[in-house]
């Protein structure tokens, strides 16, 4: 592949996802400018043919105008760097925040930058670590001038029409087949990702529960003893199966209708290791979950899944713990149940 209109972009950020949009961009004959704090993250792109910048000021003097820049920054920091960015950009220069940030926040910035003629685009990049080959799938908001703009960018970071079966009977125009959409503007594509991003706790919550319900299909067979915590189990012989859950996961990605990219990646985790010992289970939020599950109550529409998903990940972390020696006092109160001290 080669685009047919090479541009030049700015990328601020050199973590796993923006050095991978550089290299994804260069493949196809786009020029980057390449900025990180971290100087080796520069060099390694410089290596790669990426103009290397020593500063932020570096980098806006090494863009032609009108400038494009592109933060692909962890959301705390990407107001501050905002700050010093904007301050050297000229009327007509577009920013385009491609991080996590809530999209309250972009609606709240394009509108400082409107008087100065800068655009600021907010664009929710969904690949992780598999975008470079596989593309990125992009939710884009903002003024529709800088966006028709940077299309040949967009376009080349999306996966591409042959990476899905067109849909039969939708229409073939618009770019969303391209894997890129103009959600609307200023906040919308913020907005659509951080719902993508509540959906992807669901999805994994649902696929994590029932192939821990499999792993536990032999409780059956397990000892318990005479004080054991838990009432006894209905109908152990009903329990007696010994499976293995990475062949379950290989079995589903083939045919399911829970085939999944999700699946194909704890399918992967599982064969590489059978019991995930090497991880204790603290599951982190990084924000996407909660702000969706706001935007559902502020819209009032039921979004149990989605929520419940996101309590599983605080009570991952022991934040459920008070809860818990609550519930446990209470059952001392009324019932003079006392507290199991070991496990069965
Ligand atoms: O955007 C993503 C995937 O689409 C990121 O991987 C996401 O930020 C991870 O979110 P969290 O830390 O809340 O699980």
């Amino acid at each position: 592949m080669a685009t047919d209109t090479p541009m030049q972009l700015g990328m601020i950020g050199l973590g796993r996802m923006g050095a991978n949009l550089v290299r994804r961009l260069m493949r196809d004959g786009h020029h980057c400018v390449v900025y990180d704090l971290n100087e080796s993250a520069v060099r390694e792109l410089e290596g790669e043919g990426a103009v290397a910048a020593g500063t932020l000021g570096d980098l806006v003097a090494k863009l032609e105008r009108p400038r494009a820049a592109w933060l692909m920054l962890p959301a705390a920091v990407v107001q501050p760097t905002l700050d010093q960015l904007t301050e050297l950009l000229d009327p007509d220069d577009a920013v385009i925040d491609g991080g996590n940030s809530y999209y309250r926040d972009d609606i709240t910035r394009a509108a400082q930058l409107a008087p100065r003629r800068i655009h600021y685009l907010d664009c929710g990049t969904s690949g992780g670590v598999w975008g470079l080959d596989r593309g990125y799938c992009l939710m884009i908001g903002g003024e529709p001038e800088p966006v028709a703009r940077l299309d040949p960018i967009f376009r080349t970071i999306a996966p591409g029409v042959g990476s899905a079966e067109p849909t039969p009977g939708r229409h073939a125009n618009g770019t969303a087949p391209d894997g890129y959409l103009h959600c609307g503007p200023s906040g919308a594509g913020h907005f659509v990702k951080m719902v993508h991003n509540g959906v992807e706790y669901g999805m994994m919550a649902a696929i994590a529960e029932g192939l821990s319900i499999i792993e536990h299909a032999d409780a059956g067979r397990r000892k318990r003893t005479a004080d054991a915590e838990t009432a006894p189990l209905r109908e152990p012989e009903a329990y007696q199966y010994e499976i293995d859950v990475g062949e379950v996961a290989e079995v589903w990605r083939r045919g399911s209708v829970v085939g999944s990219w999700l699946v194909d990646l704890a399918a992967d985790a599982l064969a590489r290791s059978p019991k995930l010992e090497e991880f204790t289970g603290r599951v982190s939020d990084s924000g996407e979950g909660r702000w969706t599950v706001l935007a559902a109550v502020d819209e009032g529409v039921p979004a149990a899944v989605i929520s419940t998903a996101l309590t599983d990940r605080f009570q991952s972390r022991g934040l459920g713990e008070f809860a818990d020696r609550v519930l446990s006092a209470m059952r001392g109160e009324f019932g003079g149940h006392a507290e199991k001290r070991s496990r069965p």
